[in-house]
């Protein structure tokens, strides 16, 4: 083992210890990210590999091609949205009644998720139910060279659960290499007029490659079923906001979310039927273009089975082009006893698709 692995394990095993902070407000403080060093995403990818050596191995995933009419000149933006389950959630109050407890074992648990994000190497990351931004992921991430924000949910439900890590949140990381920060705005959502438990982060990047501009957006909403309009209000008052600062659609906008709601639902309408002109990217996997996947959550509560379409990946239809988007589980991977498992660690599909700019028309003729 060289030099660059034992410090990679000792940067993994500092994470591991991690349910100390449960006792002081630690989760608050974050080391200083320029002073760690740069980590090789590879070796990182073993280290979480070693660790997971007496699991069965991941899914096989494969991007599907969209192929557009458009050509770029640009590489593509790569955009992963993922409810990557908090820990508090999982292990006390989730009631995940087919899951092992030791498939939620965080030390293992957190591995998995490390393999997902190192596998597909996202450009920009959006991330739900994040409970361990502090010791964990803002840490290894910013060594792999991504910049981080985090938004806690106010009264996050996390805090109920004994030996928590602190509230969970939305996270948004993106590639320090390909963006520059323009602006950002962390939103505490409202229902009409009255503020809720749901936040969004919304921020607006440039991309260093072109100098275009877009704007990014990651939330979760509020769950489950009787809460239709309460998601419905709290859609339209992140609308509302993204209306304004994107000036009225004019920057190029993406919005990821754990929405908590069917595409039959009321706040899924108000998206897709937006002034912002939106579309959600992974219909287009659809043979028609016009159908989302069946699923995108699939577990097992004392209720019973639980499969449902909640989480999506909207995107600006004039400015932007979806060129591939990576396949969901079929059945059969996922498993009779469904999400989350020995193999899969969250009970929510992360979704990836590779967005690139549609070409201004004088541009696309120079390219023609
Ligand atoms: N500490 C305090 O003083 C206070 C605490 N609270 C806590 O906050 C909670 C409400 O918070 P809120 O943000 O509105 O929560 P939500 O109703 O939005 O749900 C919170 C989490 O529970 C998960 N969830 C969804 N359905 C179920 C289910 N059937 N069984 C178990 N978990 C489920 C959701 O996961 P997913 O999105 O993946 O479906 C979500 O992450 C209360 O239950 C309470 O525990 C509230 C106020 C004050
Ligand atoms: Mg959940």
């Amino acid at each position: 083992m060289g030099n660059g692995t034992s410090r990679l394990y000792s940067a993994l095993a500092k994470t591991l210890n991690s349910s100390a902070a449960s006792q002081h407000p630690e989760y608050l403080v974050s080391p200083d990210p320029e002073h760690l060093e740069p980590i090789d995403p590879k070796e990182l990818l073993e280290e979480c590999r070693a660790v997971l050596h007496t699991r069965p191995p991941r899914f096989q995933r494969d991007f599907v091609d969209l192929r557009t009419d458009c050509p770029s000149s640009h590489p593509p933006i790569r955009v992963m949205q993922w409810n990557i389950l908090a820990q508090a959630l999982g292990e006390g109050k989730d009631n995940f009644v087919q899951c092992p407890v030791e498939a939620l074992k965080w030390e293992e648990r957190k591995c998995l998720i490390l393999e997902e994000i190192l596998a597909y190497q996202p450009d920009i990351l959006c991330l739900q139910e994040v409970d361990h931004y502090f010791d964990t992921f803002h840490p290894l991430l910013s060594r792999l060279g991504y910049q981080g924000t985090f938004f806690p949910k106010p009264w996050s439900p996390c805090l109920d659960v004994e030996h928590n890590n602190g509230p969970d949140g939305c996270a948004l990381f993106f590639l320090q290499n390909r963006f520059k920060l323009v602006n950002s705005a962390n939103i505490r959502l409202t229902a009409m007029t009255l503020k809720t438990n749901q936040v969004a982060i919304a921020q607006t990047l440039e991309c260093k490659e072109s100098g275009r501009q877009f704007c990014i957006a990651v939330t979760h909403l509020k769950a489950r079923t009787g809460w239709e309009r309460f998601r419905s209000a709290q859609g339209c008052d992140l609308l509302q906001n993204l209306q304004n600062i994107t000036q009225g659609a004019k920057i190029p906008l993406i919005v990821c979310g754990d929405f908590n709601a069917e595409p039959t639902e009321e706040v899924y309408k108000h998206f897709a039927s937006s002034s912002l002109n939106l579309n959600s990217a992974y219909k287009l996997l659809s043979a028609d273009g016009q159908s989302e996947p069946p699923y995108t959550t699939w577990k097992i509560r004392t209720s019973g089975e639980c499969r449902h379409t909640l989480d999506y990946i909207w995107y600006s239809r004039q400015a932007l082009s979806v060129r591939s988007a990576l396949d969901l589980l079929t059945e059969e991977q996922i498993g009779p006893n469904r999400l989350p498992s020995f193999n899969y660690p969250s009970d929510h599909l992360s979704l990836v698709c590779d967005f690139s700019f549609n070409e201004e028309p004088d541009a696309l003729l120079k390219l023609l």
